[in-house]
This record gives C-alpha cells, sequence and structure tokens, in this order.
C-alpha cells in the first residue's frame, strides 16, 4: 500500500520543494510542491557514504557491507528502504548502490561514488527540467555536496527530472532508446507526432555536429552510441577532417558556438543555468579575436541579450580570417594532444585552416 510504501520513511527536509509519489511507468519520483523558477537550488545533498574509483571493476558486495555497518541505526533504516524502481527490495548491496549512487567528479573527491538517497530518487528525462551541474559551481557548500538545480520554470504539481547522462542531449529518439538502461518515458521519447519527433532529432544531429565541430572532432559521447561509419558526427568529410586537424577558423568556431545555445533553446534545453555557462564560454572565444575589426564584432554579439539576437550579429563574421587564428589552432591543437585518445589524432595537423566550411554538391 501506497501510505505504508518504504519510501515513506525517507527524510525529506522540510523545506523542500518536492514530495515523493509514485509516476505511471517509471516507478516513484519527484514532484514540486510549489512553483519553482528557472536557476533555483532544489536540494543539496550530502551522501550517506561514498566508495572509491569504481573505475577499477571490482566486486563491491563487501565494501558496502562494511560501509552501511558503520551507519547509525537510523541511517541504516534509510539505506533498507531503497527499492528496486519503487518496487522490490534489491538482492544485494552492490545492486542497492549501484542503483543509487552518483559519481563525485568536479568535488574534492573526484574518484569517489556516493550514495544518495533523495537525489537518486528523481527520474530522467531527455527533455529535464533540473539538472545536476558540476559541484565545482556551488564553492559555498560542503565539498562534498551535490547540487540539483531547476533548468527551466517548474509549475508546482509537475515531475522534476533530470538527464542522467548528458550524451541524450545529442541523440536522436531511436538512439537514446540504446543509450539508456531503460524504456524512456519522459515527454520526449513519448511525442506521437512524427513531424515532431523529425524536428527534434533534426536538432540533436544538428547539435552533436556543432558540438563536435567546435571542440576539436571530439563530441560528448555519441559516438560511443552510434555507428560513426555510417552516421558520421559531422556529415561533411572535409569539415570533419578540418575539426579533427584544428584546421577551423576561429571566426567559425565563434558562430558555431554561438548557434549551439539557439538549438538548445528549440529543442527545450536551454534554462538559466546552462545559458550562464554559454555566456561565460563565449566571452572567453571572443578574447581570443586578434584583428580588432573581428574583436569588434564579437563584442557586439556579446551585447546582444537574447541568443538569436547574438546569433544574427556572430554571422557577420562569416568567412573572417583573424590574425589570432594559427595561434588558436596551435592552442587548440596543444589541448587536443592533452586530452584526446591517441585514435582522435589519426588525422596529422597540415597547418593549413580551413577558411570556409565545405560544402558537398547534392544530387
Ligand atoms: C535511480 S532510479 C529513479 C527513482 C525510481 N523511479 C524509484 O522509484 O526509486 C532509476 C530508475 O528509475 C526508472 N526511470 C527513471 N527515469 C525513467 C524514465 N524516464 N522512463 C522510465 N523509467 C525511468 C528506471 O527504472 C531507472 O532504472
Amino acid at each position: 500500500m501506497e501510505a505504508a510504501h518504504p519510501y515513506r520513511k525517507l527524510k525529506i527536509p522540510e523545506d523542500a520543494p518536492f514530495e515523493l509519489k509514485p509516476t505511471p511507468g517509471k516507478g516513484w519520483g519527484m514532484f514540486a510542491t510549489r512553483d519553482i523558477e528557472d536557476n533555483e537550488i532544489i536540494l543539496q545533498e550530502m551522501p550517506l557514504f561514498t566508495i572509491p574509483e569504481l573505475s577499477v571493476p571490482r566486486p563491491l558486495e563487501e565494501e558496502v557491507r562494511l560501509e552501511v555497518e558503520e551507519l547509525d541505526e537510523e541511517d541504516q533504516e534509510q539505506f533498507f528502504s531503497l527499492r528496486r524502481n519503487g518496487s522490490e527490495p534489491f538482492d544485494t548491496l552492490e545492486a542497492a548502490f549501484r542503483a543509487n549512487k552518483f559519481d563525485l567528479s568536479g568535488t574534492d573527491y573526484p574518484d569517489d561514488e556516493a550514495l544518495l538517497l533523495l537525489m537518486s530518487r528523481f527520474n530522467h528525462s531527455c527533455t529535464p527540467n533540473a539538472m545536476v551541474p558540476n559541484p565545482s559551481n556551488f564553492p559555498d557548500v560542503e565539498p562534498e555536496c551535490t547540487t540539483m538545480v531547476s533548468a527551466k520554470p517548474i509549475p508546482a504539481g509537475t515531475e522534476i527530472t533530470f538527464s542522467y547522462t548528458n550524451v541524450t542531449y545529442y541523440l536522436r529518439r531511436d538512439e537514446r532508446r540504446l543509450a539508456l538502461a531503460f524504456d524512456c518515458k519522459c515527454e520526449a521519447c513519448n511525442v506521437e507526432d512524427p513531424n515532431e519527433v523529425y524536428m527534434s532529432d533534426l536538432r540533436r544531429t544538428l547539435l552533436r555536429g556543432l558540438d563536435s565541430l567546435v571542440n576539436m572532432g571530439l563530441s560528448k559521447g555519441a559516438e560511443d552510441v552510434i555507428d560513426t561509419e555510417t552516421n558520421p558526427i559531422i556529415i561533411d568529410p572535409g569539415l570533419r577532417a578540418a575539426a579533427a586537424n584544428c584546421q577551423i577558423m576561429h571566426s567559425t568556431r565563434f558562430i558555431c558556438y554561438t548557434m549551439i545555445p539557439c538549438v538548445l533553446e528549440a529543442e527545450g534545453n536551454l534554462g538559466l543555468f546552462t545559458s550562464g555557462i554559454y555566456c561565460r564560454d563565449l566571452e572567453a572565444l571572443a578574447t581570443q579575436f586578434q584583428s580588432s575589426e573581428n574583436a569588434r564584432i564579437a563584442d557586439l554579439v556579446l551585447q546582444q541579450p537574447y541568443w538569436l539576437e547574438r546569433l544574427n550579429a556572430a554571422f557577420r563574421l562569416w568567412n573572417r580570417t583573424d590574425d589570432g587564428d594559427m595561434e588558436n589552432a596551435a592552442a587548440s591543437r596543444e589541448e587536443l594532444r592533452i586530452i584526446a585518445e591517441p585514435s582522435d589524432l589519426a588525422g596529422i595537423w597540415q597547418g593549413e585552416l580551413v577558411t570556409t566550411p565545405i560544402i558537398e554538391e547534392v544530387d
């Protein structure tokens, strides 16, 4: 019975703007109990316990048991309240930990994984209304704390969701089915109108291409899910090679970077928090122009209040070379050498900049 469900024992802070209740097809989930504004902190939670370096594969049963034994009686009761998607108890302690853990990258404990009782009650959405940003964005809270922030205004009564993996922003609906370990029932995956699905798929395909282009051919993990031989991240082969070789003009990168929030916004995935991050990054890119006219245009872009206006202004940079192009390309190349896998560096640096994105003729 719902009233006697073990989740009722989970301690939710009195001032929390959410409640835990069943949600069709998704077990239980967190629902807003009042209107939540965009970019509002929804929850900050300390782990019940942490386990180090899960990147080293090993059985965890014993480690989890030792941690659970260390807990006081009340916390043990909280831990044993956990259920597999709100229904059956977990068969093992390890299974309970794995289903309710968060990684702590960005905190002072980047190699640890944390058991978070409440944070892990929020369900996933491919068009979420909340997010769990890198904890380094919240320097004033406990360094182990994980924070959930709204990513758009959330009306009272709405389910609060976040994206379990950022790669879903860059995947079409069919591809997302491969990436998620469950049959996603979120509003983006449940759309029935084929035109809407088509447009959403197009936007997400464009997003991963733009993202890969501005990040020198590296994408945010989409290539782990899709077959890039038949379905390349950047479709145009010349542009793809140019991105991998860091041969993209700075003006082209700047325009493409400005386009990303516009597409995210059209897809319903741009809130104040994310927009602020893109603003800061665009400001940093603007400082890298060395030709005064380009720097002036970039400044004009930054003065625009909305992303579409910024993009409109950024197009004035189209096809403009910059005195800093070679320097910026060399810096990107260096960065790529540091962060990329050797296989990503298969394309050899040619030294020439691609001045215009190459458009292949379409029959
Ligand atoms: C960490 S739990 C989330 C809370 C869980 N619903 C509960 O009742 O405790 C993750 C599990 O919730 C379910 N889930 C989360 N988001 C979902 C979604 N969008 N569609 C379907 N199931 C979802 C999946 O079974 C997933 O493995």
